[in-house]
């Protein structure tokens, strides 16, 4: 089913060994592993953020095995389902299912081999509101926002957000078994960073999501409108980064958060007040590019609070 990976009788030992790298590269990047990095870094800080972290090891482990794995089986099920989409557009053309280096059958066994083990792992380590936030978590974005909602509606990424900031919650529930104020407000963190995370790629990309038909804000509702929409979601995503510091009274958190978040915010003016054309097409990709480290430095800034400030879980 895979095209190609075993070297043959008849071909060298290098040509084997270069085709096998370059079977584990497809099957890294069908698993959208460098997004899927930080879903499980973000679980990971849920699980830290739980009382008795530590007592509870072999949970903390399950969990983030099963988020890793579950997070790559929605990202294969997102290529799945859109080898023509990815074919149009020059950010995605050199996909493996795109350009058909793996089997549409090969990409369905592969999901099916993840999602599988995901669900044994977290069957045997956590516990069922665990597995069950996961199995939502992988059905949401690769079907329901994959399928759905990304080909109807330029909302489609606020909706299709909330899979993606599930992973805090399922990290928490791994150790604890029940839901909590603090994990909850992790995930509306997430889930109001997406927009800001998103769009401003989706400026960059607005003439190939047009020609491929994909509804998605710059193209539906045009440019300024767009940007518009990133301020109000970065000053959201500002506030949000506050709330835990009320939870938790981590003021170490709160200055990071506080100084990273007005930078994020100061982005989005600046990309607002940019006239259009290539200047505007380049800070949108720095702004996309920020938005990754800034939600990495808010998940380190909260363990690195707890580490200072205890909060009297451990
Ligand atoms: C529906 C919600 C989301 C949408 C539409 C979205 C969209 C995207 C897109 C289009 C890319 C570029 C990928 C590429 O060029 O291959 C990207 C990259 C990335 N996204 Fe998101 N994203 C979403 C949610 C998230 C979430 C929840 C996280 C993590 C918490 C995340 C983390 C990342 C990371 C780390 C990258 C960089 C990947 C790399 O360097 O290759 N995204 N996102
Ligand atoms: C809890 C759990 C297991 C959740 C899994 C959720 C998950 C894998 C979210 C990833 C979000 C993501 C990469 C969106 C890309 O958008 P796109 O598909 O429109 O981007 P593309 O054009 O690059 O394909």
């Amino acid at each position: 089913m895979l095209k190609e990976g075993i070297s043959s009788g008849g071909v060298g030992d290098a040509s084997g060994r270069r085709m096998r790298w370059s079977l584990l590269r497809d099957l890294w990047v069908l698993a959208k592993a460098r997004v899927v990095s930080l879903l499980v870094f973000t679980a990971a800080v849920g699980e830290i953020l739980a009382p008795d972290a530590l007592v509870h090891w072999e949970s903390a482990v399950a969990g983030l095995l099963g988020i890793a794995l579950a997070g790559g089986a929605g990202g294969v099920l997102n290529q799945i389902v859109e080898p023509v989409l990815d074919q149009h557009m020059r950010r995605t053309l050199h996909r493996p299912l795109a350009e058909g280096r793996i089997s549409r059958g090969g990409a369905i066994v592969y999901a099916g081999v993840l999602m599988l083990a995901a669900m044994v792992i977290l069957a045997w380590g956590t516990n069922p509101l665990t597995l069950g936030l996961t199995l939502v978590g992988t059905v949401g974005y690769g079907v329901v926002y994959t399928l759905y909602l990304k080909p109807s509606t330029p909302w489609n990424i606020v909706w299709g957000g909330l899979a993606g900031a599930l992973p805090p919650l399922i990290g928490w529930t791994a150790i604890t078994g029940s839901v909590s104020a603090l994990p909850l407000v992790l995930v509306l963190l997430i889930f109001v960073w997406t927009p800001a995370h998103f769009w401003p790629l989706a400026i960059c990309c607005r003439e190939d999501y047009a020609q491929a038909c994909i509804p998605m804000l710059p193209v539906t509702h045009g440019v300024d409108r767009t940007r518009q929409e990133v301020l109000r979601y970065a000053v959201l995503t500002w506030l949000v980064s506050l709330a835990p510091v009320l939870l938790t009274g981590d003021w170490v958190y709160g200055g990071i958060a506080g100084i990273s978040g007005a930078w994020f915010v100061g982005m989005a003016l600046r990309l607002k007040g940019l006239p259009e054309g290539q200047e505007m097409d380049r800070y949108a990709r720095r702004m996309f590019a920020y938005s990754i480290s800034y939600l990495f430095l808010l998940f380190t800034a909260l363990i690195l609070g707890k580490l200072v400030m205890g909060y009297g879980f451990f």
